[in-house]
């Protein structure tokens, strides 16, 4: 089964066309990473899939609907966005996390039982609750990244997009990150596609690879798929070793 499509899509964000007929689709309970060079378009694909951008030829669908026939809150119970790391806002972790419901919320904006209950399982899910009375701008980088990914759970949606969840951490709390991803994917069923820089990470952590290579899709598959097509390989310009271990396959990447 299908999340997320992505069928012909064209975008421009001046008068040269970018992503030009573009498809792809990302399958429903798996944990797809977006992998591809700096500039090729790994964030404006994220912005199309949360409905930030509008194509301007082709559509994205969202379990089957059209993105841009949902509204915005419609769009924020299917699917939950995490956007690249920027500078912490002076709330709680408590208080982002509740910001996770507001795709459930009346105009008053005031938390129901139901609302407190989700937020209180994604403080627990993401290890965040002993934090939930911290202010964002007091924690490290791997706590900041486990209480954002709270609120995207607090949102409760199938699908989760995460936009570089591993930015600025330290190796063990990008190793934990992605840890707490496989989690969700393996007990809560989630379906996740995540941008990702660190290609080991990617490759190690990712049920399936979507290539990109300046505005299209080079080549998507299973990792070991995309492996063997020799798609990583040509988009950065590296070599790969594969070098199995007790504690599972990891990977050395040289310049090629
Ligand atoms: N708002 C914008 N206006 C104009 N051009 C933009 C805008 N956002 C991105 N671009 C350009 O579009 C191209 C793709 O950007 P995008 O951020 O999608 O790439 P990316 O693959 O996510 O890059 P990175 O790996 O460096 O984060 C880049 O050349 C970028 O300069």
């Amino acid at each position: 089964m299908t999340a997320v499509e992505i069928q012909g899509v064209s975008f421009s964000y001046g008068k040269m066309p970018f992503i030009e007929d573009l498809s792809a689709s990302f399958a429903a309970g798996a944990v797809t990473s977006i992998v591809g060079p700096n500039g090729c378009g790994k964030s404006t694909l994220v912005k199309l899939i949360d409905g930030l951008y509008r194509p301007q030829a082709g559509r994205v669908l969202i379990g089957g609907r059209p993105t841009l026939a949902m509204r915005g809150k419609e769009r924020a119970r299917k699917v939950a966005v995490l956007a690249q790391a920027s500078r912490p806002p002076a709330m709680t972790v408590e208080a982002l996390v509740a910001c996770g419901r507001y795709p459930y919320q009346c105009h008053e904006g005031c938390l129901g039982p139901e609302d407190k209950e989700h937020v209180e399982s994604a403080l627990a899910l993401a290890g965040v609750e002993r934090f939930r009375n911290h202010d964002l701008r007091h924690l490290s980088g791997g706590e900041r990244q486990r209480a954002f990914i709270a609120m995207t759970l607090a949102q409760d949606t199938g699908i989760i997009v995460l936009d570089e969840p591993t930015t600025y951490l330290d190796i063990r709390a990008c190793h934990e990150t992605m840890q707490l991803v496989r989690r969700l994917n393996a007990e809560m069923g989630k379906t996740i596609i995540m941008v990702i820089h660190d290609l080991d990470l990617a490759l190690r952590y990712s049920d399936n690879l979507m290539v990109m290579e300046r505005g299209i899709c080079s080549h998507a598959g299973t990792v070991d798929e995309v492996l063997e097509s020799g798609a990583i390989e040509h988009a950065f310009g590296v070599s790969i070793h594969a070098v199995g271990s007790s504690f599972g396959r990891s990977y050395s990447l040289f310049p090629a």
